[in-house]
């Protein structure tokens, strides 16, 4: 059979755009298939528009401080309907611009949705139907197909909104209850609340952002509560019923929660939906493709890289996977990612970022003995003036017998800005004495983690 392309890239989200663009800087004859909207969810519903919702909910808090530092304003007021079409405008423009990247790398898009029909050949649909005369054909296959929001399996689930939907709405209810306690929630509690909205967060276990150190998440839950956003805990939702604007969310435990809206944040799955991966052979490991330290599946010329593979489901890993895929197989540079040492960051208001072993982690790992904690707990001096606002935490790990930081945490101000910095040290295998021996930056946030005692 003829093999027009040397690689066919399903989905042009963060890991296949990725993916594609190197493939092709490498000589390789590439086609990209998207049956959404290119940018994948970074950029269209995710991480992206998420960011600038932070950034526009910022602004309230702020304002009401303002006059602690001298600035009047009066007539405030929060317009959520032209931030959230703002942000529409600008995904529109950074989908534009990938779409021309492709082009500009020779990168061929075939928009609709890939289907296998053999181990080398791929039918793609539009609008439900098969256009027989795209069937694609290539040597090598990546699936960088991503995941989707996932609803808890409740009477009227789909009355609720997932995240995807927070980013089409002309504007927020006064009022609206966010089921789930992991990134997405407590990005889009902040999010909302920062917006005005009054929010009722449900968890159904006993504290949010489980897998996170410990101390570091009673931080984030402390200080959003300082803020007025609602936490319940050990509510597992029951049931979903009403219309679009007007609806009751009961539980399990039997409270029930009028609202204008429903955010259901109860996790993602990898998409395989009309994959047909059968076709190809790819066998599945649960609901994810699994795949080896060189990102290839059971069938040799198949790869997979990003959310599909849910791992770590993040844009600069799925991005990395991409690339190290291309790099190996059409750039004569073999290598893997190091899933190792992943910075990552909630942000949330206040903000937490992480990179290395938390708390519990490194007890495990090393045991309690072996294990020094540093911590720094306090009010940044842009609390100062306004006396408002949560504390901020910052945390080192240490090995006690090599004097190696584990891991290096934070909640508090520019959190992911520091900890992406620190990362760079914790990389490199620095020691709690090369924090100690560097200076500080002062009057920072940050500067307490190298004076800690
Ligand atoms: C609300 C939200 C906020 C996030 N915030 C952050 C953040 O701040 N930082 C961070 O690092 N990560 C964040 N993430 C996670 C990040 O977006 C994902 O990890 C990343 O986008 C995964 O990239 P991917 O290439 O695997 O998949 P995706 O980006 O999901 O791309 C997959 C693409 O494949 C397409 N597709 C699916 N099936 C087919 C098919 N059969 N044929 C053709 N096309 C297909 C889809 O339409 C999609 O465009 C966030 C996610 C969400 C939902
Ligand atoms: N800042 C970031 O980097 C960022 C932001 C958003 C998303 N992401 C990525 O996207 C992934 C998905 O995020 P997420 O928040 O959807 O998932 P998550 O896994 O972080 O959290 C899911 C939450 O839903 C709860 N839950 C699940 N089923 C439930 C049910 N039936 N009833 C009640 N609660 C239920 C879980 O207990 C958990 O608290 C993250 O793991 C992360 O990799 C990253």
């Amino acid at each position: 059979m003829e093999h027009p392309f040397d690689l066919i890239v399903l989905g042009a989200g963060s890991g296949g755009l990725a993916a594609a663009k190197r493939a092709a800087s490498h000589g390789a004859k590439v086609a990209i298939v998207e049956g959404d909207r290119v940018g994948g969810t970074c950029v269209i519903r995710g991480c992206v528009p998420k960011k600038l919702l932070v950034y526009g909910s910022l602004y309230r808090e702020q304002l009401e401080v303002a006059p602690s530092f001298g600035v009047e304003l009066s007539d405030a007021r929060i317009n959520a309907g032209v931030l959230l079409a703002n942000v529409r405008q600008e995904v529109d423009r950074l989908n534009a611009l990938h779409i021309d990247l492709l082009a500009k790398n020779g990168v061929e898009l075939v928009t609709g949705w890939g289907s296998f029909t053999s181990p080398n050949s791929v039918a793609v649909s539009r609008n439900g139907a098969i256009d027989a005369s795209q069937e694609l054909h290539g040597d090598h296959i990546l699936i960088a197909v991503g995941g989707r929001p996932h609803r808890p399996d409740i009477p009227g689930a789909e009355l609720g909104w997932v995240s995807d939907d927070m980013f089409m709405q002309s504007s927020f209810p006064d009022r609206v209850v966010v089921v789930g306690a992991g990134f997405i929630a407590c990005e889009f509690a902040c999010i909302l609340h920062g917006l005005g909205v009054e929010v009722i967060q449900l968890v159904r276990g006993d504290h949010l952002l489980r897998g996170f150190d410990r101390e570091l998440s009673t931080a984030v839950q402390d200080g959003m509560q300082g803020k007025g956003i609602d936490l319940r805990f050990g509510e597992n939702p029951a049931a979903l019923k009403g219309q679009p604007g007007d609806l009751v969310l009961s539980t399990q435990s039997g409270e029930r929660f009028s609202c204008g809206g429903v955010l259901l944040a109860t996790g993602r799955r990898p998409f395989l939906q009309g994959l047909n991966l059968d076709a190809a052979g790819v066998v599945l490991e649960g609901r994810r493709i699994s795949v080896d330290a060189n990102q290839s599946t059971n069938i040799p010329h198949i790869f997979a890289v990003g959310d599909v593979t849910d791992r770590i489901n993040l844009t600069p890993v799925a991005i990395d996977e991409g690339r190290a895929f291309a790099d190996s197989v059409f750039g004569q540079k073999p290598r893997q990612v190091n899933h190792d040492l992943v910075a990552s960051a909630v942000f949330s208001q206040p903000e937490l970022a992480t990179v290395g072993l938390t708390e519990e982690q490194s007890i495990d790992r090393y045991g309690k003995d072996q294990v020094k904690v540093y911590r720094a707990r306090f009010r940044s001096m842009a609390q100062a003036l306004p006396k408002r606002g949560p504390r901020c935490l910052l945390k080192l790990i240490v090995d006690r017998n090599t004097d190696r930081i584990l891991g290096c945490h934070m909640v508090g101000e520019h959190a992911a800005e520091i900890i992406q910095m620190a990362s760079i040290a914790l990389a490199m295998g620095a020691t709690k004495a090369d924090f100690d021996r560097t200076m500080a930056l002062h009057p920072t946030v940050s500067e307490e983690f190298v004076t800690m005692t």
